[in-house]
């Protein structure tokens, strides 16, 4: 802890005091999350660890970054980046206070975002299983979302499907409620509550008690969603809340759906947008090819992204076939090799 000087306490989770910090030598804020780890079973810090493994594992601009860990006296603190914006949740809170619904461009905005995150996790075969608006993270400005807490992900293995119950009752998928073996899926259904609940203001299920928000997820009793919505988000929120776990569509599916395809080539080229961070102290001599490594430019980026720049330019609404025949295999390889480029773009303006 030597390295960080706490500034106050943000939160708490069920494990742990989450602390804001400064970091001593370059004056970074940060999160110090810390875990009493006196008194912990087996099983209490096994839990632990596969927190702090996942985090180690995911780096990635839409997922709140992990930093370091260390122990000390008898406690485990974790280091991630600070979202300075707040949670999800706040925001929602907020907006239902002053009964004002977001506005539906910026709910789909912030749902493709949150899409490219669960892209980026399901592509490493890792389940959230505990996604809902409290823990999606929002830069200040709240334009950049970060999915955060992996307290209770899971990563699984290829074939294998793990079938734990453990999460917050109302983002619950049917089949975690039934005790069947979860897989990515049951996070789409999450994602489904957390559309619902952006463009709705509420919880797509709620109840008295915990056997009350089962029965309604378990038979799906959806609630009806306000005239503001268009028909076309109903239609992804509906497709998201199947109750039969094969009917879901799975990331790739939506990420080239007619309603989320210009928000996807929107976030792309934003990238191109970016001037080099004057910050920057390399030399001049560096090599063109690594400097492009590093930072996206107005030419690099259009050499990814002519066809998705030309589909934009030309406003052409992507038909169902030509998804199917072109648009998937395209879009997968944008969204892998961006990563990096995003990363240090989303780094940069995360802060603002
Ligand atoms: N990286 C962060 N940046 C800013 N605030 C954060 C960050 N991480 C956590 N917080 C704040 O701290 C609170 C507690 O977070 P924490 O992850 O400990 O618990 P939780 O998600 O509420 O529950 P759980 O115990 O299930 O993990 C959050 O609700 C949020 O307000």
């Amino acid at each position: 802890m030597d390295s960080y000087e706490k500034v106050r306490v943000v939160g708490r989770g069920a494990f742990g005091v989450c602390w804001l910090c400064r970091d001593k030598i370059s004056s970074a804020k940060v999160i110090v999350k810390m875990i009493n780890t006196h008194g912990m079973s087996e099983k209490e810090e096994k839990y632990i660890q596969s927190e702090v493994n996942l985090l180690k594992k995911v780096q990635h601009p839409l997922i709140i970054g992990y930093i370091d860990y260390f122990t000390i006296d008898n406690q485990l603190a974790i280091v991630m980046q600070y979202a300075e914006g707040g949670t999800l949740e706040k925001l929602i809170n907020e907006q239902r206070q002053i009964k004002e619904n977001i506005p539906e461009k910026t709910v789909l905005e912030y749902f493709t975002q949150i899409l490219i995150a669960l892209d980026h996790m399901h592509s490493k075969h890792i389940v959230h299983r505990d996604l809902k608006p409290a823990n999606i993270l929002m830069n200040r400005r709240k334009t950049i979302l970060k999915l955060s807490d992996f307290g209770i992900s899971k990563e699984l293995g290829t074939k294998s499907a793990a079938s734990t119950v453990i999460g917050t009752p109302n983002y619950l998928s049917p089949e975690i409620c039934e005790s069947r073996p979860y897989n990515q899926k049951s996070d789409m259904w999450s994602l489904g509550c957390v559309l619902f609940e952006l463009l709705q203001l509420e919880r797509a299920f709620d109840g008295e008690n915990l056997p009350a928000i089962v029965m309604k997820i378990t038979q799906g009793r959806l609630k009806q969603m306000g005239e503001h919505v268009t028909p076309e988000a109903k239609k992804l929120v509906d497709a998201l809340l199947k109750t039969n776990e094969k009917s879901r569509p799975d990331v790739t599916d939506l990420l080239v759906d007619p309603v989320v395809l210009p928000y996807l080539i929107s976030i792309h080229c934003d990238l191109g947008r970016l001037e080099p961070p004057t910050t920057d102290k390399r030399k001049p001599s560096a090599s063109l090819s690594s400097r492009l490594r590093t930072y996206p430019t107005q030419s690099t980026l259009r050499a990814h992204s002519s066809s998705m720049s030309l589909l934009s330019s030309q406003h052409l609404t992507p038909t169902p076939s030509s998804i199917e025949t072109g648009m998937k295999p395209l879009i997968k390889n944008l969204s892998q090799s961006r990563i990096s480029s995003q990363a240090r773009y989303h780094q940069h303006r995360f802060t603002e």
